[in-house]
Order: structure tokens, then sequence, then C-alpha cells
């Protein structure tokens, strides 16, 4: 078994454990299939993650699958899987991680007393013993191993110096401590932490993580408080996507941390030029939109609109700038995108936004970007991220857009002639509807009869101008199942149209793992 090597002289080297396919995943409607979390896990990996926490394999078979087929596929990052403080989750984190070059177990435990008392209805002894048993047994298996005591900000310091210390004798590696429920504040978490490295004798043969929820804003604020009380890892998501309020955010933290390594002087290994690119991914994959204020990657990150700013922009941009969008992976094309544009510039232009495309996904994509530069007079680089994304996420479809046509306005019926091919076989339908969004899910309901029910219909514009692509997701339920459906295109109709059938492309897959004779198309 490998393990990843991480400069361990190195004190101010601060691990990064990404949560976005766990954590993340856990944030209401935010599901993601398979091929999208490998997709993630590319990027990550590229990035430069140290870890990658793919999942929580005993929760079901999905989960199960994601964490192995990433085990399998990555070999620069350590790949993570949960497990509660049970035989049977451990076994099953580890039959999933098993392929992996640099396999984690982590496993957890409420140690709070409001949590042992009401939610595990264990007395503080009992809790005691299944940390060191369950951290023992996980170590019997890989010997990389995490502990983390759930709502960890909210337990006993006695109780919770013990239980490391009982985890780390048993074999964890790693002790994480959690802000479950986002509690905590800066100054209080860091002494936290000091109290930590000085009380548990043993905490020197651990790297101490810090894992904070978003629920008072204060996330990252208390990550890096905890980095310079001592923490070592840190475990983030992207767009700091999670359960309730989300999970510190990757970008804010990594890029405080590289920004301002004057006042904390850590360092990470993830290459900030790929932050942009993993943002877009997951958002498009979620439907999750970022928020145009957001840090780093919102779309306003970087922009100027008043006078006095742009002219000091215009002077020197470090008046409005502390860090530059190139270092984020925002960057200023050098090549022009147009009509004229060959296969060769195409794929040039994909390095230089750091997309790597299989040949037949890069086929796909050219031929989407032809018939885009046919209808949009400026091609941005937002453009090409767009349909890049899209042409990921409909990779495996079994249903497929062929063609629709639309009759709408004010006058007479709204029609939609929708064409799509099922499976190989091309099919058509007409449908009437209210307004011409309606005509077409009305089509495609006809083409592909369901009971899913609509939760989500968001339109999103990639750039700006009239000719801008439209980015649509579309979120069906079908029993307390979710699935989020993605398309982008010039025509706002055609983009939903594809979210749609993008959707329930999904649900069939879903639907297809949990009974196998459910398939209606
Ligand atoms: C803070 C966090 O983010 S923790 C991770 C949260 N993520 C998830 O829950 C993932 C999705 N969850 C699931 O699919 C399911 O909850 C499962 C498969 C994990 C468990 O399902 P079920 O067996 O039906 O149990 P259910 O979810 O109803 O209740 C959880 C049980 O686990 C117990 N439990 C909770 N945490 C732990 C733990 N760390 N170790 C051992 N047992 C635990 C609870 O006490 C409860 O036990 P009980 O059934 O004896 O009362
Ligand atoms: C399992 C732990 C790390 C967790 O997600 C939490 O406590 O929020």
């Amino acid at each position: 078994m490998g393990s990843i090597q991480i400069d361990e002289k190195d004190s101010n080297r601060v691990i990064i454990f990404d949560t976005t396919l766990r954590d993340g995943e856990q944030s209401p409607g935010c599901s993601m299939n398979l091929d999208e979390k490998l997709a993630v896990a590319s990027v990550l990996e590229e990035m430069g993650v140290d870890v990658i926490e793919a999942g929580f394999p005993v929760a079901s078979i999905g989960d199960f699958e994601a964490v192995n087929a990433i085990s399998k596929q990555v070999s620069n990052t350590t790949v993570a899987g949960l497990a509660r403080a049970t035989p049977k989750d451990i076994d099953r984190a580890w039959e999933a991680l098993k392929p992996a070059v640099s396999p984690r177990i982590h496993t957890f435990l409420s140690t709070s007393p409001l949590h042992m008392k009401y939610k595990l209805q264990m007395e503080p002894e009992e809790v005691y013993d299944a940390v060191v048993e369950s951290v023992g047994y996980a170590r019997n298996l890989c010997d990389n191993v995490e502990w983390s005591p759930e709502d960890g900000t909210r337990t006993d310091h006695d109780f919770l110096c013990r239980c490391i210390e009982g985890a780390i004798k048993a074999g964890a590696r790693t002790i994480n401590i959690p802000d479950t429920v986002g509690y905590t504040v800066p100054e209080e978490f860091a002494e936290m932490i000091r109290m930590l490295m000085n009380r548990v004798p043993n905490i020197d043969q651990a790297v101490l993580s810090v894992h904070c929820h978003n629920d008072l804003g204060l996330a990252v604020s208390n990550s890096l408080a905890a980095v310079k009380a001592g923490a070592r890892q840190i475990e983030c998501t992207i767009n700091g996507i999670g359960e309730r309020a989300g999970n510190c955010a990757m970008e804010e933290v990594v890029m405080a941390l590289r920004t301002r390594n004057d006042v904390m002087p850590y360092s990470t290994g993830i290459d900030t030029t790929k932050i942009t690119r993993a943002s877009h991914l997951v958002s498009t994959i979620t439907g999750f939109s970022v928020q145009p204020n957001k840090a780093i990657v919102g779309k306003n990150a970087f922009a100027h609109e008043s006078g006095i700013h742009q002219d000091g922009m215009l002077k020197n941009a470090q008046t409005y700038e502390i860090m530059t969008p190139e270092s984020v992976g925002l960057n200023r094309s050098t090549l022009v995108m147009g009509k004229h544009s060959g296969k060769h510039a195409f794929k040039s232009k994909l390095a230089e936004l750091g997309i790597e495309l299989e040949e037949n996904q890069l086929k796909d994509a050219f031929v989407r970007f032809k018939d885009l530069a046919d209808h949009k007079k400026e091609i941005f680089d937002e453009d090409i991220i767009a349909l890049v994304d899209d042409a990921v996420v409909r990779h495996n479809d079994h249903i497929r857009f062929v063609s629709l046509g639309i009759q709408c306005g004010s006058e007479g019926p709204q029609t939609a002639e929708l064409e799509v091919e099922i499976g190989g076989e091309r099919q058509k339908a007409k449908a009437e509807g209210n307004g011409p969004v309606d005509a077409t899910f009305a089509a495609i309901r006809e083409l592909v009869p369901h009971e899913a029910e609509l939760q989500l219909y968001q339109v999103h514009a990639v750039t700006g101008g009239t000719d801008a692509q439209a980015e649509v997701t579309v979120r069906l339920e079908e029993n307390g199942k979710t699935v989020n459906g993605q398309g982008a295109d010039y025509d706002t109709l055609v983009a939903s149209a594809r979210a749609y059938i993008n959707a329930l492309n999904k649900m069939m897959v879903k639907r297809q793992k949990t009974e196998p004779t459910a398939m209606t198309a």
C-alpha cells in the first residue's frame, strides 16, 4: 500500500483535504452521479489536493461505487472514505478504498454531551471504548486512519483530550476536530487547538486537522485561526458547498493563505490557477450557482465598475486588486476564438483554460463550438467552459436531444415540436403548454413518460449581451431522490430541453440502480 509524499520536514505545509464529494454532496439537492464525481475528482487531483474524501461507502451503492471508482482513477492524491464507528461501515469503506494508491479510512464518533446522550444514547465510557475499538479495527485494515470527534467544538475538554489520546494510541494518524454545527469563533477555536497541542501527550504522532461549517459565516476564519494555532490539515469544499450553510470554502482559505503569506506563512500544494475551472465545474454539476459577489470565484470578484476604482486600476492594478485574476485561473486570453478558428486553436484554447478532454469529448465539444460561433459574435472563455462542461455532463446519456421547433408569442397556442434519440432511435412529439418552456417539457413527457416532479428550473446567462449562452439547471424529484440536469446553448429553450433530458437520463440511472426493471425508455 502506498502513500502520497508530503514534505513532512516543512512544518508550515498545510494539507488540503477536499470533501466536496462527501460533505459537499450532503447539501440538499446537490447529489452527483458517478461520471460527475469522477470529473470533479480529476480536477481536484490536477489542482494538487492532498486528500479527496470521495464519499461514505456504507450510505448507498452509489456512494460505494463512487469511492471505488475514484480509488481506481486517482494516483497522485490520497482517497478517503467515511465510516461510522462500526465494523460494518469500516469494512465497507475499506472494500471501496482498496484499489487506491493511497487509501485513508476516516472514522468518526460524536463526543459532545448532547450528541452522546440524545443521538447515540451512549455513556461517555462506552463512547471512549468505541473510539479505541473502531480506530484499532480500521488501523488493522489500513495504515492511514483519520479519526473525528463529531461535534468536537461542543465537547468537554478533558473528555476530548482523553478520546484523542486513545485514538492516536489505537493508530490514528490524523485527528480532525469538526465544528459540526458551525458554532465556534476564531479566538475560541484557536485556543482549543492550542489546548490540544499542549495537553494531549501523544499529539506529536498525528496531524491535527479542522473541519469547519459555515453556520455563522466563520468557517474560513475559524480554519485560518486553527492553522495559526498549530493545525496542519484543513477540510474544505469547492464553492463552500456542504451540509446546511456549507463548509469552509477551499478557494477562499487557499487564496487567503497565499495572498497573506506575510502574516500567515503557510503553504499548500494547490495550483490556484485551477480554482476557477473547479468552481465552474462544481456549480454546473450541482446546479448551485455561485453568488456574483462571492470571494475569489464570484462573477464580480475581479470586476471594477466605479470610476475612481477604474481610474486606479488603469494606473496600477494593485490599487484595487490584492490578487491577480490570473492567479485563480481567470486568464486574459491570448487566443481569440471565433467562427474561423480550427481544431488546433480550439485544443490550444482548452489547454490555456486548463481543460483536458478525451478524443470523443473533444470532437463533440468542437462541433458545438463551431455551431456557437456561427450564432454568437464574440466567444468568451466562459462560453467555452460552459460548452465543455455541458459536453462532460451528458457524455453517457441514453436519451439525446436532436432538435426543437417552437411556436410562441402573444397569439395562439404555444407549441413545441421535439425530436430526441432514445437508445439510438429517433422519436418525435408535438405538445402545447403555458408558454414555450412548459410546451417543451410537455413534449419531453410525451416521449418519455415519467412521474418525476420538477423542483427547480433555473436559467443563468454565461456572459453579457442578448446573444449570451444560457445555462439551465433542471432539478427533478422522484420518490425522495433528486437529480440535477444541465444544459447550455445560445438558445434558452434548447438549453432548457437539454437540461430536462439530462435530468431524466440521470433519474433513469438512479432508478436502474435501485430497481433494475423500472426503466421506461
Ligand atoms: C456530521 C456528518 O456529516 S456525519 C455524515 C452524515 N452523512 C450521512 O448521514 C450520509 C447519508 N446517510 C445515510 O445514508 C444513512 O443515515 C446511513 C446509511 C449512514 C445510516 O442509515 P440507518 O442505518 O438507516 O440509520 P439512521 O440514519 O436512521 O440513524 C443513524 C444511526 O447511526 C448511529 N450513529 C450516528 N453516528 C454514528 C457513529 N459515528 N458511529 C456509530 N453509530 C453512529 C445513530 O445513533 C443511529 O443509530 P440507531 O439506528 O441505533 O439509532
Ligand atoms: C464526519 C465529520 C467530520 C463531519 O462531517 C462533521 O462533523 O461535520
